[in-house]
């Protein structure tokens, strides 16, 4: 789905995945252009966490490459493929919950000094400048100098996500990032992670359909490994064969396009 003129930043090239012998991934193949969003659903086991794995090095695909800027990933240590600006959200250290929340951005953007380090006296210009601005991103300046670990759920999220992108991520994998949240929550989260893009490359997955529907961007269904669709959201509502396999019904019974509370 990128078009001639969008350079393409990591390119998966019929990626197969076996876990002893049953194939999770099947000659999977998805281009995502620099600067972009996208949006991977599909039913449970379609293998969207398999190849967010595979990406980062944690699981190893048994034929295919995954090419990022051009560089083969499938034989580099996780590190490797981490130092390259590579990150999934989970990998970031988690809030730390007895500092504030500036402080925790503080330690985000000065990270490898160690906590101590980074919280001497005296910030740097352009490190108070960042935090600054990843308080202005997560929309968590009221609460700058509140313990984090009085944020509410949601809060935490936008927090962790903050010290995520503190990190300079050049592709960020993003698994289920409103998991828990309310509705309102979720429509901050959508916002946020919009604002990201262009400056990094995103890929989320997730299961909620009002989450995806307002994240505004080219969509992939995965099914039994492989990509089955692309396109946008009207489009993959208004697909039948897309209704059957994501949402595990018969055709008939498939809701109508536009329904904002299907589940993937
Ligand atoms: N380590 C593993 N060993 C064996 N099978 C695995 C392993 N990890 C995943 N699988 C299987 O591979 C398939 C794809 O799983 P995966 O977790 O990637 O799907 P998913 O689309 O992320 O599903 P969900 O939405 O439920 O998280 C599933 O059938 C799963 O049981």
């Amino acid at each position: 789905m990128s078009s001639p003129t969008e350079p393409v930043l990591l390119d998966v090239q019929g990626v197969t995945v076996s876990f002893d012998g049953f194939k999770a991934l099947t000659d999977l193949s998805l281009q995502v252009p620099r600067g972009s969003l996208r949006v991977l659903i599909g039913p449970n086991g379609a293998g969207k966490s398999t190849l967010l794995d595979t990406i980062i090095g944690k699981v190893r695909p048994v034929s295919g490459d995954v090419r990022y800027e051009g560089q083969s990933l499938t034989r580099l240590p996780e590190y490797r493929i981490a130092n390259l600006g590579i990150c999934r959200k989970f990998q970031a250290p988690g809030v730390l919950d007895g500092l504030t929340v500036h402080e925790n951005l503080q330690v985000a953007t000065r990270r490898g000094k160690g906590v101590l380090g980074s919280l001497r006296p005296g910030m740097r210009a352009h490190e108070a400048q960042r935090v600054t601005d990843l308080l202005d991103l997560t929309g968590l300046n009221g609460k700058a100098h509140q313990l984090a670990s009085g944020l509410a759920h949601g809060e935490k999220q936008w927090l962790e996500l903050g010290m995520v992108v503190a990190t300079d991520p050049h592709l960020l994998l993003l698994d289920e990032p409103t998991a828990g949240m309310t509705a309102q929550e979720t429509a901050k989260t959508a916002e946020l992670i919009r604002t990201l893009a262009g400056r990094h490359t995103v890929l989320v997955i997730d299961h909620d359909m009002a989450f995806v529907e307002l994240l505004d961007a080219p969509i992939t269904v995965l099914h039994q490994g492989q990509v089955f669709r692309e396109g946008d959201l009207a489009t993959l509502r208004a697909d039948p064969d897309v209704m059957e396999i994501y949402l595990g019904r018969p055709k008939e019974d498939a809701p109508t396009p536009g329904d904002p509370h299907a589940q993937a």
